[in-house]
């Protein structure tokens, strides 16, 4: 991975993932936004579409944005075809992914993200302790648009990190505030009904999000 997340100004700015994209107006809306890094889920959910529609989505994004496929509990084969046929550059694997999954997956080249709920105390929160490139501590129920209490994990996570959950263009300032991540990501809170994005709402996040200072050391677009 290269690249560090400038803003036209040039200043490092907060890096930002529109997630659970199936249109390409959605797509081209959050490339045109300034988004970092755009989400496909191609595991269990209203957003769920196809490898193949992921690689005609992803065809049309630029090399400094991120294009990321989802997974929440497929195996390692599994999530290699997928997103070999999808063709994205980057694999997020939600949940209780083991340890064994990240390396098993290394070989792919593509930028490995651990995602999950802060959960216990004793989860790691360290980027990189699964050989993972970010990590993205999100709501318990990923992509259910229920924030939770960003507050609580402020201080844990460590390195390049992004906070999820319950996350709208209204509120991304006071979660940013409370919990000092890296990076914020989104899914429901740019959207007007399950899995339908709206273009206005995607512009307002990054624009919001854009115009929060960055906390952390910038990184990645497409390596
Ligand atoms: O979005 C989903 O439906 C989803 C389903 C299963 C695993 C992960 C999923 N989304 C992952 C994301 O990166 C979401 O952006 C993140 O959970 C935040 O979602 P939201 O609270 O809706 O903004």
């Amino acid at each position: 991975m290269t690249g560090v997340a400038f803003s036209a100004s040039g200043m490092r700015h907060m890096y930002v993932k529109i997630c659970g994209l199936r249109e390409p107006e959605h797509v081209e809306a959050a490339v045109e936004a300034g988004a970092d890094a755009i989400g496909f889920v191609l595991t269990r959910s209203p957003r769920r579409i196809t490898p193949a529609r992921a690689r005609e989505l992803a065809s049309a994004v630029p090399p400094h944005v991120l294009t990321v496929a989802v997974f929440a509990g497929e195996t390692p084969d599994e999530v290699r075809a997928a997103t070999l046929e999808a063709g994205v550059r980057a694999v997020q694997l939600h949940g209780d992914h083991p340890h064994d999954d990240f390396t098993a997956l290394k070989d792919l080249g593509v930028t490995l993200i651990r995602a999950g709920a802060a959960g216990a105390e004793d989860r790691d929160l360290r980027c990189g302790a699964f050989d993972e490139d970010l990590l993205i501590v999100d709501a318990p129920r990923p992509g259910s648009g229920e924030p939770w209490d960003w507050a609580a994990v402020r201080g844990r996570p460590e390195g390049r990190w992004m906070l999820a959950g319950g996350l709208d263009p209204s509120n991304v300032a006071e979660a940013v505030a409370a919990a000092r991540p890296w990076g914020v990501d989104v899914s429901s809170g740019v959207e007007v009904a399950s899995g339908v994005k709206d273009t206005a709402l995607i512009r307002s996040f990054v624009a919001a999000a854009h115009a929060l200072p960055a906390t952390a050391p910038g990184l990645p677009a497409n390596g």
